[in-house]
């Protein structure tokens, strides 16, 4: 990684970009893919899909059969493992549940807010270079808690066009029967729009690759379709000193490495030799990584920086707005305190980044590119609308009315005012 010895302050935008393409230049990718198939449907999308995976695909959606065989392909230990992560997903997603919020503001003056399942969710799993089945438990479970009632999963198929058993199994036991084989900006259109063989979803989910993330965006703009928020290349952020153990950190920088090669990973720390040691580990694990050619371009986009001043090192890092942020230094608990951004933070030489990847209990589908600084990641909130509601007695609105209708007044909102004043009127003539 590219070493930077107390970067200036001025130099720190520059320094904190990511490896993205120009949004617009993907745009003019992805924009003809989202026309046609809001035009066309499913012809387009099988046209797509031949074209960006190289499948052949008739029926879209993944038979019952597919899905039971499923079972039949993935080892025990593997079953047993999603179990696990399954229960730590669960158990962290449904703590998350909010209570139905009541406060009388005023005697007579009842407001409320609950939380309400979106009907229709669309989840996107990634299959482009890895099958990552960890994403549906991520998507799935957090669904399933909030109620949503319609949840439609797309991902990829392979060149045989099947979808990995895992995935499928996956689905299974997160209760999803909805699979389609379909994934890129074309999946996302066709959930987006719907097709003949997918349903139109209000919102949505899930992490991928450049092409994925700016169809959701688009999408979202000009369709009445939200999203969860743009989770594209994945990324973290270490904050190292002696105290960090080298060899851990550089297998967590490699971890996101070697998503894909426009993924980044940044080191912070507090001086060169840290840097230096954590750097030699890198070059030491990367020859072992069956994804070595991946990683090797990722790092190509990744940087070192020394800052010693401990704050400096805080604001650089609350800067970056990291996906994961990782504190592996001496007081990493303090350090904790002052994030302000970041996806997902990561505390100790013992806790991997991998850990919430997979099954520690929080979601991995996380902002990246700087998004960290507004967005969150996904929880059980994405999965809900939060409604209000509101009662009035008739001993409530005589105790607000007058200054309604005030308000009103000023703001020269006639019927705004006369919706009170009509109310007080009839209070006074029926006692
Ligand atoms: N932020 C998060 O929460 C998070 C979580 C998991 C994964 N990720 C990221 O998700 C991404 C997964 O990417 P992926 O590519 O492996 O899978 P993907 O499923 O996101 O993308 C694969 C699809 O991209 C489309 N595509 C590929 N090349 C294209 C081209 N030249 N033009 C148009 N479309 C094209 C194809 O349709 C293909 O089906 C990685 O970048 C990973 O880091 C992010
Ligand atoms: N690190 C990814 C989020 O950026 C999630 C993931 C899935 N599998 C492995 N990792
Ligand atoms: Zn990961």
């Amino acid at each position: 990684m590219e070493k930077f010895i107390e970067p200036n302050i001025n130099d720190w935008p520059e320094l904190i970009s990511r490896p993205v393409k120009n949004f617009d230049d993907i745009k003019k990718i992805v924009q003809p893919v989202l026309d046609k198939i809001k035009h066309e449907g499913d012809s387009a999308l099988k046209e797509f899909t031949q074209k960006f995976d190289g499948a052949e695909i008739n029926d879209f959606l993944v038979s019952t059969e597919e899905l039971d065989k499923a079972s039949s392909l993935v080892s025990q230990e593997l079953k047993e493992a999603l179990q696990l992560a399954k229960n730590n997903i669960e158990k962290f997603h449904a703590a998350q549940a909010d209570e139905v919020l009541t406060v009388e503001t005023m005697p007579g003056v009842s407001c409320v807010r609950k939380s309400v399942a979106i009907r229709k969710v669309g989840l996107y799993i990634p299959g482009g270079t890895a099958p990552l089945f960890s994403t549906v438990l991520m998507l799935a479970i957090p669904a399933k808690i909030a109620g949503c009632k319609e949840i439609v999963l797309c991902t990829p198929p392979n060149k045989e066009g099947n979808i990995h058993p895992a995935i499928l199994y996956a689905a299974k036991l997160t209760g999803i029967n909805t699979v389609i084989k379909a994934g890129g900006a074309q999946a996302v259109a066709a959930m987006a729009f719907g097709t003949e063989s997918v349903p139109k979803v209000d919102k949505i989910f899930g992490p991928g690759n450049q092409y994925v993330t700016a169809a959701k965006q688009i999408v979202s703009q000009s369709e009445k379709v939200a999203i969860d928020m743009p989770a594209g290349p994945s990324e973290v952020a270490v904050y190292a000193d002696a105290a960090s153990i080298p060899s851990f950190v550089a297998s967590d920088l490699l971890s996101q490495a070697e998503h894909g090669v426009d993924s980044q990973v940044i080191l912070v720390a507090d001086t060169e030799k840290t840097v230096d040691e954590i750097n030699d580990a890198v070059a030491e694990q990367l020859e072992l990584l069956s994804r070595k050619d991946i990683a090797i371009e990722a790092l190509k986009n990744s940087r070192a920086f020394v800052i010693n001043n401990k704050q400096t090192a805080i604001d650089f890092l609350n800067e970056y707005a990291a996906e994961h942020l990782i504190l592996a230094n001496e007081d990493a608990d303090d350090v904790a305190e002052q994030i302000i951004n970041a996806g997902s933070v990561f505390i100790g030489n013992f806790t991997p980044e991998s850990a919430g990847d997979y099954a520690s209990g929080t979601n991995h589908t996380l902002p990246t590119n700087g998004y960290a600084n507004a967005y969150s990641g996904v929880s059980l909130d994405s999965f809900v609308k939060k409604i209000t509601f509101q009662k009035i007695t008739k001993e409530g609105i005589k105790a607000i009315g007058p200054s309604i209708e005030l308000m009103a007044e000023e703001e020269q909102l006639d019927a705004h005012k006369n919706a009170v004043t009509l109310r007080l009127k009839y209070l006074q003539e029926n006692v």
